[in-house]
């Protein structure tokens, strides 16, 4: 947790490192006589819930994966334990796009002073958690961590010689990759086969629930505790978070379809863990704790 010390310099190191207390100039949506008299919550208490959002993840792929033991709906087909679920297709399978988009829309509506300052910061925050994903499930100096870890771990692609012609066989013998294998329609097969979803969905939620909740926060607070109207809170949510909520509510959900439907208990934790490596250093340790980091990242803000 930071101390007093941290926090002062926090205070006094830029306007990327502002938070909510003090920086956003009123709404431009709020008359004066709605601005909230005392301050909303601040970087430490955003630093607690966000700890404490995070245990969502877990708790949802054990809560997924004990009803696919215990209760018969999850033994049985659904819509959702189809591999071509639309839901899949569309949105999970370029998740990475929707998570991009939606914070996208979220930075192009700061309202922090030095808005510039404060969405080129985040970019770069983005970078690192885009970085994250690339290595993880597209490219580590060839094939993606995920792979590496699968052929690691006694895994291979194996060629159907039966059904295959050989030139196709032969492709899928050589395959480094899952993609290149089920392209070369073989089967990957015997390996940890960590699981890309668990691990997107949760990276994904991770990050954006990390940049958006101070205004997420802020946007509550304005709209409950500080004035008592429930305008302003509306056309901030149907305004500028809608997008945000929807895509965390829809990888929720998808993360507990992986988690009734798909893989083995210990390759959605695995996917789960490698998940927190990126978020844990930069949002759950460097910036709350390390003022030199503050400078470099910034911190997220309204
Ligand atoms: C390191 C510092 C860098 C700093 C960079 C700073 C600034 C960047 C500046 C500007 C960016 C501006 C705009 C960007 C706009 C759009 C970018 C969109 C980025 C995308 O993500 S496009 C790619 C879409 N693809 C996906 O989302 C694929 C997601 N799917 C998967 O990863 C896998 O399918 C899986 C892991 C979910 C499942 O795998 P399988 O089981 O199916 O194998
Ligand atoms: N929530 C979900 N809904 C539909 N399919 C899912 C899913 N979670 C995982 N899968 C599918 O299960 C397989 C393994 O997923 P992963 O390793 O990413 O966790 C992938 O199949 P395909 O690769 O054949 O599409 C993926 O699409």
């Amino acid at each position: 947790m930071s101390s007093d010390k941290d926090r002062d310099s926090a205070s006094s190191s830029g306007p990327e490192i502002a938070t909510p207390t003090t920086s956003g100039p009123p709404s431009p949506q709020l008359t004066a006589s709605q601005q909230y008299p005392a301050a909303p919550p601040s970087g430490e208490n955003h630093h607690h819930i966000l700890i404490l959002l995070s245990l969502i993840y877990p708790a949802t792929i054990v809560l997924g994966s004990l009803f696919s033991i215990i209760s018969p709906i999850g033994q049985s087909a659904s819509y959702f334990s189809r591999k071509n679920n639309i839901f899949n297709v569309l949105f999970v399978k370029i998740g990475w796009f929707w998570t991009t988009a939606a914070f996208l829309v979220h930075i192009a509506n700061l309202r922090h002073p030095n808005a510039t300052h404060a969405r080129s910061k985040a970019l770069i925050r983005w970078g690192l958690a885009t970085l994250a994903w690339i290595l993880v499930t597209q490219w580590f100096f060839g094939p993606p961590l995920m792979d590496r870890t699968f052929t690691g771990t006694g895994g291979a692609c194996r060629p159907n010689y039966a059904v295959q012609p050989s030139s196709l066989a032969i492709k899928a013998e050589r395959a480094s990759t899952s993609a290149a294998c089920k392209g070369a329609g073989g089967k990957w097969d015997g390996g940890h086969d960590l699981s890309g979803h668990a691990f997107m969905l949760t990276h994904a939620s991770l990050f954006l629930w990390a940049e958006t909740l101070p205004r997420l926060v802020d946007s509550m607070w304005r709209g409950t505790i500080g004035p008592r109207n429930i305008s302003p809170l509306m056309a901030e949510w149907f305004g500028v978070h809608w997008f945000v909520w929807g895509i965390l509510g829809l990888w929720w959900w998808m993360l507990l379809m992986t988690s009734v439907y798909f893989h083995t208990w210990p390759e959605k934790v695995s996917g789960w863990l490698v998940a927190l490596f990126e978020w844990g250093i930069l949002y759950a340790y460097m910036i709350p704790l390390n003022p030199q980091a503050r400078q470099w990242f910034g911190t997220p803000t309204v």
